[in-house]
């Protein structure tokens, strides 16, 4: 683990009229980690994220991306300084190929000039060619190659979520975060992508932040986890922790919800 945390969340909240969606929150994950962050429906899990990705700007407190300040940057700039993710609701464009969909990802990083792009300047079609290579690799890694000028909208659901991740992953995040990505899924979709999440995480050697419902999957993969319950902090630490934590199993009574003691 490096000395400054990748990021760095301080305090940090936001309220809506009067209700404090998340306050008081603190996390610091380090370079390599993967980290989940649950809690019972409306705790402040999305919230979380849309303050972290600069969708909301906080209220209250601080988000530092390797010692940076990201308060009130619009996401673009966050995403350009190293934080891409995934939404709980997939949004794709539905009618643009599966290859578009990742090419879109490296337009909005793109280092050639618009102005090259317009007049179809050599710079514009050599940053094209490599964008679409590029995008490929990252389509086959989710082996999503074969629907390449297939519109989004016509994979199956389970295929939707790994494009998507796979658009998230060609920003070239240092920081991914995933909303529910196994959301929907059965359960060889969803071992199928936790072995795929695994496996990304060695390849681009990133930090990824996850929420999760399914309480076994957080389990089996994360390292550390941080719980939220009406929008603050509960309780974090390993998963072990976590399981035999008298606040996050009063937190969540009455939720539907097993974990294994396996
Ligand atoms: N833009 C907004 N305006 C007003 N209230 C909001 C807004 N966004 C979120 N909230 C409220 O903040 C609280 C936290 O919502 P959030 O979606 O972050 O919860 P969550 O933990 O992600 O829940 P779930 O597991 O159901 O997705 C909820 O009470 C929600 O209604």
């Amino acid at each position: 683990m490096g000395k400054t945390p990748l990021l760095q969340v301080q305090a940090a909240g936001i309220q809506f009229g009067g209700l404090k969606a998340v306050s008081g929150f603190s996390m610091e994950i380090h370079q390599g980690e993967l980290v989940g962050l649950i809690g019972p429906n409306g705790a402040g899990k999305t919230t979380s994220f849309n303050l972290l990705t600069g969708v909301y700007v906080p209220t209250e407190g601080e988000i530092l991306l390797e010692g940076k300040r990201l308060n009130g940057l619009p996401p673009y700039k966050v995403t350009r300084l190293g934080i891409s993710r995934t939404f709980q609701n997939i949004r794709l464009f539905n009618e643009l190929s599966v290859l578009d969909n990742v090419k879109v990802a490296y337009h909005s990083l793109a280092k050639h000039s618009i102005i090259s792009s317009i007049l179809r300047l050599p710079s514009h079609f050599s940053g094209e060619k490599e964008m679409e290579e590029k995008s490929l690799e990252f389509l086959k890694i989710f082996q999503l190659d074969k629907f390449k000028d297939e519109k989004a909208k016509n994979l199956p659901y389970g295929q939707q979520r790994r494009l998507e991740i796979a658009r998230a992953l060609a920003a070239g995040p240092k920081l991914l975060l995933l909303d529910e990505p196994a959301a929907g899924m059965n359960p060889q979709e969803t071992h199928d992508l936790m072995e795929l999440i695994a496996f990304i995480r060695k390849q681009f050697n990133l930090t990824i932040l996850l929420i999760e419902h399914d309480m076994n999957l957080v389990m089996g993969i994360c390292e550390r986890i941080y719980v939220l319950d009406h929008g603050q902090l509960i309780a974090k630490g390993t998963p072990e922790e976590i399981r035999n934590h008298p606040k996050v199993i009063e937190a969540y009574l009455g939720e539907e919800v097993t974990i294994d003691h396996a």
